[in-house]
This record gives C-alpha cells, sequence and structure tokens, in this order.
C-alpha cells in the first residue's frame, strides 16, 4: 500500500489555506494511524474468520470466542452450544478471554462419554477447581469428593439405597407426601379455579421427600398456602451463591469472602441457616438413638432407615471404627439433598409440559394406568373412591409405557443439562480431541438428545414409543442416554427417583388434567438444573370418565 500517495492526495484535495505550508507533514501520522488500524482490523477479521472455520467459532485476540458466548447467553444458551456441537460433530474447544480460567473443550460425543465416564474414569475427575468451589457448602460429601473421600461415601451409600428397608422408606415417605399432601393441595387449587406454578409445588414435594431420606425429618415445604421455610429458603440460597462462584474469577470471590461482601454475605448467612438446622437434627438424632439403645425394648429409632440414621449408626472403618464426625454426618445429608431435592421435580415439569402438546402420549398412559387398576385381584380399583387409590410399589413398576414417557422428557430436557470434569494428565479423546492437563471438559447432555447422530433424524420430537420393544422399556446405553450419568459416577438416586416421578405422575394424572395456562413462557433457566424460568402456570381440570 502506498500511504505516501494517499498523503499526497488528501493534501491536493485539501483547502490550500487551510493546510499551510505545514500541512502535508502534520497529516501523514494521522493518515498512517487510521490505515495502519484499517490494516489491522482486516487481519483481525480474516484471522477471527479462519480461526472460525477451524474452530466453529471466531476466534478475538485477547478476548477470544467471549463475543459469541455473550451472544448465546443472550438467547437461549443450551441451544447454542447445541448448534455449534451439531456443526463441529460432536466436539469444539472454547477459548475464553487470556488470564480467565473459561477455556474449555465441550463434547456431545458418546465415544468422549464413555472414556470420560468410565474406561479413563481415574483420568477426569471433579478436580480441585469445582471442590474448592463448593466445598463451604459441600464440605468432604459425595458430589464433589473423589478419589478414596468418594469411594467410601459411594460404597456405604450404595448399600443403603439397595436396601428392602431403604426401598421400603421411599415407598411410605410418598405415600405419606403425596396422598397427604400433594393431593389435597391440589385439590384446593382446582376448587379455588386458580392457576398455580406447578415447578414449585413438585419442587416442594422432592425437597420434602429428599429431607425425610437424608435427614428423617419433614421439613414441610408442601402444604396449603405453599409457606416459606427458612431451611429450604437458606438451602436455595447457599446453592445459588455458591454457583456465582464458578463464573467469578477465584481470586476475585476469595477476597469477597473474606470481607464478607456482596454474593459471599448472602452464601455466610445461609450457610448458618443450613448448618443450624442439619446440627440441629444431627444432636437429637444421637440422643435419640442413645435414648433407645439404652432401652432395648423400643425398637421405633433404632428402626429408622434414612441416611443420617444408618451411618449415625456406623463406625468409619478408615478411622479405627469411631463414629463418624458430625461435620461428615452434616456433610452427607447435604449432599444428598442437593443431588435429589430438583432434579425430579424439574423432569416432572417438563414431562407435565410436554404431555399437554402431546395428548396421545397422556392418552396411552391413562390407558397403562386403567389397566393396572383393573387388573387389581382384589377389587380395588372398582370398589374405592378416587381419592383412597393408592399405587403399590408393584404396579408402579408395571407401569412401563410412563416410564418411557418420563425417560424420553428426560432426553429433551435433562435436569443436569450440561456437566464438566477436569483432567489430570494428558489425554486423546477417541474423537482426536487432544486434550492437555488442567483442561475442562464440559459434556452437554442437553445437546446430546438433540443429536442426530445419536437419535436419528426425529430426535427433536417427543416420542417414548422409542424406549419400548415389544411394549416393554428398553434402557439405552448410559453414554448415549446420560441424564443420570454413567460409569462409577452413575446417579446414586436413579431407581428412586423413577419410582418418585412415576409415584407422583400417575396420582396427578389419574385425577386431573393438567392444562398449561395459555401464553404462559415456557424457557429454560440459566442454571446448574434445567429449571423453567418462569415456573409452570397451569390450570387443574378433575377428571372424570370423560375426559
Ligand atoms: C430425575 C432425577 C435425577 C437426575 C436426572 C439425576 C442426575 C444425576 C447426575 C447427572 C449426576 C452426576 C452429577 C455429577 O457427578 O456431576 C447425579 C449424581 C448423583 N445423584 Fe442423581 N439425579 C436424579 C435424582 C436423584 C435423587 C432423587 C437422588 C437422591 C436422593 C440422587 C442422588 C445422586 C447422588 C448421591 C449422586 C452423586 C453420585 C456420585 O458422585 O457418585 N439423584 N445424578
Amino acid at each position: 500500500m502506498d500511504i505516501s500517495s494517499g498523503a499526497a492526495h488528501n493534501a491536493t484535495t485539501a483547502a490550500p489555506g487551510f493546510l499551510g505550508t505545514g500541512g502535508l507533514a502534520g497529516m501523514l501520522p494521522e493518515v498512517q494511524t487510521v490505515e495502519i488500524l484499517v490494516a489491522i482490523s482486516i487481519f483481525v477479521i480474516i484471522h477471527s474468520l479462519r480461526q472460525r472455520r477451524s474452530l466453529g467459532l471466531p476466534c478475538w485476540p485477547v478476548v477470544g470466542m467471549l463475543p459469541s458466548l455473550l451472544l448465546g447467553v443472550r438467547g437461549d444458551m443450551y441451544e447454542w452450544i447445541t448448534g455449534v456441537l451439531n456443526a463441529r460433530a460432536g466436539t469444539f474447544t472454547f477459548k475464553g478471554p487470556w488470564f480467565t480460567n473459561l477455556h474449555c473443550v465441550v463434547t456431545s460425543d458418546p465415544r468422549n462419554l464413555e472414556h470420560l465416564l468410565k474406561t479413563k474414569f481415574g483420568s477426569f475427575p471433579k478436580g480441585p477447581y469445582f471442590r474448592d468451589n463448593v466445598r463451604d457448602l459441600l464440605g468432604d460429601g459425595i458430589f464433589g469428593a473423589d478419589d478414596d473421600t468418594w469411594r467410601r461415601q459411594r460404597k456405604a451409600a450404595s448399600l443403603e439405597f439397595h436396601s428392602a428397608e431403604f426401598r421400603a422408606l421411599t415407598a411410605s415417605s410418598l405415600v405419606e407426601l403425596v396422598h397427604g399432601r400433594l393431593l389435597p393441595v391440589l385439590a384446593e387449587t382446582e376448587a379455588s379455579g386458580e392457576a398455580v406454578d406447578l415447578q414449585d409445588v413438585l419442587l416442594r414435594l422432592t425437597f420434602d421427600n429428599v429431607c425425610m431420606i437424608a435427614f428423617g425429618v419433614d421439613p414441610g415445604c408442601l402444604q396449603k398456602g405453599l409457606p416459606e421455610i427458612p431451611f429450604a429458603r437458606a438451602f436455595e440460597d447457599a446453592t445459588e451463591a455458591t454457583i456465582v462462584r464458578f463464573v467469578t474469577p477465584t481470586t476475585v470471590w476469595r477476597a469477597m469472602r473474606a470481607l464478607g461482601v456482596g454474593h459471599e454475605r448472602v452464601l455466610r448467612k445461609s450457610l448458618a441457616g443450613v448448618d443450624e438446622f442439619a446440627y440441629d437434627v444431627i444432636r437429637k438424632r444421637r440422643e435419640e438413638l442413645a435414648t433407645a439403645e439404652a432401652d432395648a425394648d423400643d425398637k421405633s429409632l433404632t428402626a429408622r432407615s434414612d441416611l443420617l440414621t444408618v451411618f449415625t449408626k456406623m463406625r468409619d472403618p478408615d478411622h479405627g471404627g469411631v463414629a463418624y464426625s458430625d461435620k461428615f454426618l452434616r456433610d452427607i445429608c447435604v449432599n444428598f439433598i442437593l443431588a435429589g431435592r430438583d432434579t425430579s421435580s424439574v423432569a416432572l415439569a417438563w414431562f407435565f409440559w410436554l404431555l399437554g402438546k402431546n395428548p396421545a402420549v397422556e392418552g396411552k398412559i391413562l390407558e397403562e394406568i386403567e389397566r393396572i387398576v383393573a387388573a387389581r385381584s382384589d377389587g380395588r380399583g372398582e370398589e374405592k373412591e378416587e381419592e383412597e387409590l393408592v399405587f403399590q410399589p408393584e404396579e408402579v413398576k408395571r407401569m412401563e409405557y410412563l416410564h418411557a414417557a418420563l425417560s424420553e422428557a428426560l432426553r429433551l430436557y435433562p435436569s443436569v443439562p450440561v456437566d464438566h470434569k477436569e483432567v489430570v494428565e494428558d489425554e486423546v479423546f477417541p474423537d482426536g480431541t487432544v486434550l492437555k492437563k488442567g483442561t475442562k471438559v464440559i459434556y452437554a447432555m442437553y445437546s446430546m438428545g438433540r443429536m442426530e447422530s445419536i437419535w436419528g433424524e426425529d430426535c427433536r420430537d417427543y416420542r417414548p414409543e422409542r424406549w419400548l420393544r415389544d411394549g416393554r422399556f428398553m434402557g439405552e446405553s448410559a453414554y448415549k442416554f446420560t441424564a443420570f450419568n454413567g460409569g462409577p459416577r452413575l446417579c446414586l438416586g436413579k431407581d428412586f427417583a423413577y419410582y418418585q416421578m412415576k409415584f407422583a405422575a400417575a396420582s396427578i394424572l389419574r385425577r386431573y388434567r393438567v392444562n398449561v395456562v395459555e401464553g404462559h413462557p415456557v424457557v429454560p433457566k440459566m442454571a446448574l438444573t434445567l429449571y423453567m424460568k418462569h415456573g409452570l402456570k397451569v390450570m387443574l381440570a378433575k377428571r372424570d370418565k370423560a375426559n
């Protein structure tokens, strides 16, 4: 480019009196600056577009791919990730701004999922970054733990979750909650003719339920009037404030914690609420168990099978067989509450919304329920009033179409839409992606449900039949259907969650038509769990034989 000729042209076309004799020399640096800036801009744009071709997104100097991310966050973040993954055959590398910890590899390729969740499980722990962020809330509990700390809890909890006593507890707690509280709340709502946020009602149901499983205590969130419960509020606030740490540079949130300001102040206060509740229950349970032990005839307390009682009675084999500390018991319970408090309820909320759009599926679920009720050998299905009809565990098990319909809802709307791991040594994914030690890997469950390469051309359709062979439910590979994770860290509450969702869904559907309020906006919220951003406003209509 001939800078001098351009400058001369400017000089000759400008008014001579204005430039005077020194005009040409004074103009030169200005023109050069503009042209250099234009040249740099052209270079940056060409470079970024080239990067877009090779990486899937334009990558700008200094800010990396942040502009694309910010544009994606403005709309539906999960759909944006899905679009990029589809264009990149299932994996892309996100380059964050310089000096941030936003660099990561995002994948939805089942081969990579199997590699990181099972084959090379040891190379992909939760990692210190995740643990440091969640430690104040979760302590050393199973959710953030790795290695031996994780293995010990997983083994003990796994034994408990597969015991007959635990299954009996889950079944009885659900009868108590659904028939004693959920149905009365819904009956009141129906009678009032008002709309209700079904997601909120379901969140209250599963929060109470998981507290009964973990602590053996019912906090009473789900009851008429839908009151605010301090423990539930504290838990919610503590979780939200913890999540903010993931989008705040580590040094910044640490400084905020030291100073006790901003979301760290909220976290400190809400953690105090969580701990107050937890330690109070632990203290009382220890006292009750000691009293029951002293009175050999009192079997009522020692027969409890909630997690807190089971772990309080256990001895720690790694520490000379002493009892577990209060802090350890607190961490166990808080972790299970976090894992089980909202995952099944948001799945149910999406399920009810999908049914509204797919009445044929709802019809088939109702037919299945009626067949099961009609098959009752003692004729209870015919004789008893609808309100009293309580599904038995073996009946819930026989609801295979409902099982398929819930799995299909979770395929499209997995309660955990994305998850995260950290690589501890250099690795290569089966698709050829090179991972340097310390790389963060995001696996996108939400996107996996929308990939033609995994589920075929109708991947976006809600079709429970894809889960059925000759009318029987057929599970899928955990690396293709990843809603419950896979490998050694497969969700421990999976069977319980299905039981809970089926029991609640069948009990509601047999009694009510759930009509989503017309015009109510349904979009996912940006959070670690796939909540509906505006809840699910519905009107209930009593079902009779005609509808
Ligand atoms: C629809 C309902 C549910 C879904 C979709 C679901 C999904 C998941 C997912 C994706 C993980 C892996 C999380 C991670 O490692 O980052 C997980 C782990 C876990 N889930 Fe669930 N979950 C559900 C219900 C429950 C319930 C009701 C409980 C307990 C009462 C529970 C207990 C756990 C536990 C303890 C883990 C940790 C397992 C480990 O790290 O070894 N889940 N779940």
